[in-house]
């Protein structure tokens, strides 16, 4: 049996880093070969399991990108747009797998990392949990088979420390009610409703954004009928969910071309 695939880990002691680091230690299926942290960093050059509070993993944290994804067949990367894109570059200089998970993307930047699937394969989604993948196709279902009759409104939730909304999720959400119902988002989008927005705009789709606490995240997709009303629902209680779901992604897109894959892809669904 050959060698199990090599893993990078960007952003080591974000949220998500972290997360992502203990489910590749934890896992017989990947090994870690190394974590990267934002140049300055007070964690670069220490051993990323002491850096997170336990024992020594032998892998010591670096701000040099090239180099560590020189040795791994897969980056997960759940940092910053600007970072992402960078690193997309250079993952695929390198060959390796890319798993990107950061949201907040602007065109611009889908489109350069678009431009570097021509040579390594990206899995990019907006949500890696299979729940909300889900949750997608079942808004897609919904919205093919009901007309603007039903106002759609999607309503997220997530900690105090998310730097972007609506959520790469509810954009997720958003595209596939707007995909069942054979319109285009951008046109349909009702964005941070303020002041005096006149009536609500028939076809429109509406998105809210909480932020507070520690919620991981919580999405709702609400279809608004005449006397009744459809609520699609899904809430993540445990980052671990994502983590589980980049692992998968990473290790899925090993045997598969170059090219944009999404996690349908990888689920299957
Ligand atoms: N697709 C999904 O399933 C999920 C996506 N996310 C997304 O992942 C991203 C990160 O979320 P959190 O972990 O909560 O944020 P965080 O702020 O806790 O962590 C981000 C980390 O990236 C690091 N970083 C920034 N620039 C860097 C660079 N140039 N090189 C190396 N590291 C760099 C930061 O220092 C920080 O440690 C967000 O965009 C969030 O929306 C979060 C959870 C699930
Ligand atoms: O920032 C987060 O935490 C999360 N971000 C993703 C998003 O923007 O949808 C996924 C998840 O909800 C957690």
């Amino acid at each position: 049996m050959g060698e199990l695939p090599g893993i990078v880990v960007t952003g080591a002691s974000g949220r998500m880093g972290q997360m992502l680091i203990r489910t590749v230690l934890e896992s017989d299926k990947a090994r870690l070969v190394g974590c990267l942290e934002r140049p300055g960093h007070d964690w670069i050059g220490r051993d990323v399991g002491t850096a997170m509070g336990g024992a020594e993993v032998g892998v010591t944290v670096t701000d040099d990108a090239l180099e560590a994804f020189a040795r791994a067949q897969a980056v997960l990367d759940f940092t910053a747009p600007a970072a992402t894109v960078e690193f997309a570059k250079l993952a695929a200089q390198a060959r390796a797998v890319h798993v990107i998970g950061t949201t907040g993307l602007a065109p611009e930047d889908i489109e350069k990392i678009g431009k570097a699937a021509h040579h390594a394969p990206i899995v990019r989604a907006g949500n890696m949990s299979l729940g909300v993948n889900l949750l997608v196709r079942l808004t897609r279902q919904v919205a093919t088979a009901l007309d603007a009759d039903f106002d759609i409104e999607i309503v997220e939730a997530h900690h105090r420390h998310k730097v972007d909304a609506p959520s790469g999720t509810a954009l997720m959400l958003g595209a596939a009610a707007a995909e069942g119902r054979g319109v285009d988002l951008d046109t349909v989008s009702d964005r941070g409703r303020d002041g005096i927005t006149g009536a609500r705009e028939r076809g429109h789709i509406g998105f809210s954004a909480v932020r507070g606490g520690d919620v991981v995240g919580e999405h709702e997709v609400i279809f608004y009928g005449a006397g009744e009303r459809i609520a699609l629902r899904h809430m993540a209680t445990d980052r671990a969910l994502f983590a589980r779901g980049a692992l998968k992604a990473a290790l899925w897109a090993q045997d598969q071309a170059p090219g944009e894959y999404d996690m349908m892809d990888v689920l299957g669904l």
